[in-house]
């Protein structure tokens, strides 16, 4: 198979040939460049206009000859993909070949899966628009997790134009972190997904004043002093922001049960992300991939190499069905080109690595933080002594509010570990009934009224016993009667149920069902204003 393939979604025009017999990929680029502040959507098409028939004729130069056209149908901006589907579509119907449509992230993940070999892998994209974590599950790439506001690259791209550095910002921060040394800002982690909006205004705020000169007086906490020096901002900016991503790729590898990681997207050629998430891997004993730079940046070779895939496949479009779609989630496309496998998880006894500790399980449960090489030591102390003071009390608050959790017998937050009664006999997820889910349900509704939220439940944080459903990991759990917490904690719920559930639907409707017998109306009507919020926007 040899296939044309077309990129334009923001700044990349590229174009690519990719011949499968050969496994070669040859791309041509020409990246828009603005001349001052972000990219701005009217300049892009205009250089798309004029880009993109040059670098698809460089493309064709090379190609001896094509059996399909694939493009980028989406993500991405309205004004610069329909250029690049008008072009794609006119050059399909010159060489009379089949048009293929293609997912702009679903290609930064299978660009990976198909660079490293690995089988099925746990994917996260870290782009300039995007952040998410994708499995596959049930013939499609589940979103696991993802950013609540903004992608992760545009964050840093707006903390550099706060500094006047020109776009793209992310590299000038990598470089400017060389230098840095560790200033404390916020971390927020939900389940899988994450927010960025926050970190992103203590950093401005941090950078904001000329420096004291007092670097003794910081104050602790999430309060962060103005007048830091620039380097030891963007130095922590990396350090909290692409420790979260690692995070939520550990979580999303322990609740899948992979051990294959790969990496997608712009960011992902930031060397610090790359170690982050190659100790995190090494630690657990999996796989990690990385993609060359010149495939993790935006490229026309991904599209090529998926849009081959898909052709094989026999998923086309026809020419009247190739509109494109600016909002085109990963999580909508019909995986053609894969079977039926999915990432389950061997149930297992004696000790458990989870995503964040190690769980020795006899006759007590021992539960153990260790540190996370890949984190910062100050940030890893703080978050292993927060977190594990969290459990301990909200795992107690919860059995007194009427929730069954396991007896707290000892905690010790400075060393992080946890001693705990061991409750049940099989994760939830071992034997995910509707009925037994209407039971966690119920649960999640009693700590919302007692004013606080697990912070992550899933399938795995809950054990069954013959008469009871036990919660367990309250880690990320946290006071509040917020409607929008408590709609996003049984949205963590949902999101995990959709990566690993046989029968999501009616899973689903049971959770729904059980919070409904004791929980607030308005937080469902909550939960589904987020989901149509998309990603949150
Ligand atoms: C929808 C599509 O248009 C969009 N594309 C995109 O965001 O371009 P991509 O090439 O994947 O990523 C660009 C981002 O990647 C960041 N970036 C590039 N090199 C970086 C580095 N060394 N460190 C951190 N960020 C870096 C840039 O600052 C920019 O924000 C996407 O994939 O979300
Ligand atoms: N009190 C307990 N009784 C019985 N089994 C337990 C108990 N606590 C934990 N486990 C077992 O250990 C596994 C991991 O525990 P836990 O979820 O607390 O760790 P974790 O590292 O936070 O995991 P993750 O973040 O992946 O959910 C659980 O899924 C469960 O099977
Ligand atoms: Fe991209």
């Amino acid at each position: 198979m040899r296939v044309l393939g077309i990129e334009g979604t923001a700044w990349a025009a590229s174009a690519a040939y990719f011949d499968s017999e050969t496994d070669e990929v040859f791309i041509e680029s020409d990246p828009y460049q603005p001349a001052s502040g972000g990219i701005h959507p009217r300049e892009a098409a205009e250089h798309m206009a004029g880009a993109i028939p040059e670098v698809i004729e460089r493309a064709l130069v090379e190609a001896e000859s094509v059996d399909a056209v694939a493009f980028s149908r989406g993500p991405g901006l309205g004004p610069c993909l329909r250029i690049v589907a008008s072009a794609a579509r006119a050059l399909a119907q010159s060489l009379d070949v089949p048009l293929v449509g293609v997912n702009h992230m679903v290609a930064h993940l299978e660009i990976g899966r198909h660079r490293s070999g690995f089988a099925n892998p746990v994917c996260l994209n870290a782009s300039g628009a995007n952040a998410h974590v994708l499995g596959y599950h049930d013939g499609r790439y589940q979103v696991l997790g993802e950013t609540m506001d903004t992608g992760v690259g545009n964050a840093l791209d707006k903390f550099a134009r706060h500094l006047d550095w020109s776009h793209p910002g992310g590299p000038k921060v990598e470089e400017a972190a060389r230098e840095g040394e560790y200033v404390e800002l916020p971390y927020v982690v939900k389940g899988m997904d994450f927010s960025f909006s926050g970190i992103m205004s203590a950093a401005k705020a941090a950078v904001e004043a000329p420096s004291t000169g007092n670097r003794d007086s910081k104050s602790s906490g999430d309060a962060v002093d103005s007048g830091e020096r620039v380097e030891d901002v963007c130095f922590s900016l990396q350090e909290t922001v692409f420790a979260m991503l690692t995070e939520v790729a550990e979580r999303a590898l322990s609740l899948t049960g992979s051990d294959e990681l790969v990496l997608g997207g712009g960011v992902g050629q930031n060397a610090r992300l790359r170690g982050m998430l190659e100790t995190m891997c090494e630690a657990r004993g999996a796989s990690f991939f990385a993609p060359e730079p010149r495939f993790l940046r935006d490229n026309a070779g991904m599209i090529a190499v998926l849009g081959a895939k898909m052709a094989a496949a026999g998923d086309t479009l026809a020419i009247e069905d190739s509109r494109v779609d600016s909002n085109f989630r990963p999580d909508q496309v019909d995986v053609t080109w894969r079977g039926e496998e999915s990432v389950s998880r061997p149930a297992g006894d004696g000790e458990v690595v989870g995503a964040e500790a190690v769980v020795e399980i006899g006759d007590v449960v021992r539960k153990r933080r260790l540190a996370k090489e890949y984190r910062h030591p100050a940030l890893d102390e703080r978050l292993r002594r927060e977190r594990t003071a969290s459990e301990a009390r909200l795992t107690s608050l919860a059995r007194r509010e009427g929730v069954p959790t396991p007896v707290v017998r000892d905690v010790d937050p400075r060393e992080g570990t946890l001693t705990l009664e061991r409750v049940g006999r099989a994760d939830l997820s071992a034997e995910l009934t509707p009925e037994r889910v209407r039971e966690l349900g119920r649960h999640l509704a009693t700590l919302h009224r007692a004013g606080f939220v697990h912070g992550d439940p899933t399938p795995r944080n809950a054990r069954l016993s013959e008469d009871r459903l036990y919660c367990i990991d309250f880690g990320l759990g946290y006071h509040t009667d917020e409607a929008e917490d408590h709609a996003m904690d049984l949205h963590v719920f949902e999101r995990s149920l959709a990566g690993t559930a046989a029968d999501f639907e009616a899973c689903r409707e049971a959770v729904e069902a059980g919070y409904r017998e004791d929980g607030e109306p308005a937080v469902l009507e909550r939960l589904r204003e987020i989901e149509g919020r998309g990603r949150y926007r």
